[in-house]
């Protein structure tokens, strides 16, 4: 097993306000690994920093040893929500501009996984639905070859069919060594991808577990991460 991403001692404020506080995670190459907890808990927070884009953070992350940013941002790929770009941009525009940035970028893979998304390369980002956005992301997203993927809620927008065929098809869009931390809030449907299971709450890391473990003392990971949240409701 080789290790990936460490994260030791990470706190991080915004306007005075903690956001996360002494988090700790150790992630290892090869792993699908969902991120959950409730809205505002700090998911996307995590991937922003871990991708190098919310910086200012007390604490270590480290990705192949690299606690750079620009070094980390060279080995992961991010679902990046495109809005450095106008909306008179053409997806082929959008993908010009990628193998232009990332040397990682294969052409191929990507006309490989439009086809997949049923998108035409014509189209403007303006004339993009929600989830033909999200697809086009997706896209842009596993067309790097990367050795971390952070797919932050890629598919809310999208519908529950082309969803499907998504979550089935995505362990073949990477190499067998990388690894995908993804956010999703419907566990179930990630669920049988998945190899590992973080819950981020109050702030900070409050369990990471192998998917096995759970499985083996509760029906689903559905039924273990709602039961996280059992007492609260209760009181
Ligand atoms: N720019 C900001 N300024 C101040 N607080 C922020 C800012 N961005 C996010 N927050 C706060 O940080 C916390 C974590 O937000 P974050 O977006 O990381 O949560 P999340 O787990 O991804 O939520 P969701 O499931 O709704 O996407 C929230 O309490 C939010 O209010």
């Amino acid at each position: 097993m080789t290790e990936l991403l460490t994260i030791s001692n990470l706190s991080y404020k915004k306007n005075q306000k903690q956001i996360l506080h002494d988090v700790n995670l150790q992630l290892d190459s090869g792993k699908i690994v969902a991120l959950l907890g409730e809205n505002g808990a700090g998911k996307t927070t995590l991937m922003r920093i871990i991708a190098g884009v919310a910086k200012n953070y007390k604490g270590q992350v480290s990705l192949e040893g690299e606690e750079k940013e620009v070094q980390r941002k060279a080995k992961l790929s991010f679902t990046d929500n495109l809005t450095g770009f106008s909306d008179s941009t053409k997806i082929k525009d959008v993908v010009e501009f990628y193998i232009n940035i990332f040397t990682d970028f294969d052409e191929n893979q990507f006309e490989e996984l439009r086809k997949f998304m049923k998108l035409d390369p014509e189209m403007k980002l303006s004339q993009l639905s929600r989830g033909m956005k999200e697809k086009l992301i997706i896209a842009l997203t596993f067309s790097r070859k990367a050795d971390l993927y952070l797919l932050d809620e890629p598919f809310s927008g999208i519908d529950a069919m082309a969803r499907k065929r998504i979550i089935n098809s995505i362990i073949l869009w990477k190499e067998d060594q990388a690894t995908i931390l993804i956010s999703d809030h419907f566990v179930n449907e990630i669920s049988a991808l998945l190899d590992e299971v973080v819950v981020v709450k109050d702030h900070t890391i409050l369990e990471h577990k192998t998917a096995d473990e759970i499985r083996e003392g509760h029906e689903s990971i559905e039924e273990y991460y709602e039961g996280l949240y059992a007492d609260e409701e209760d009181e």
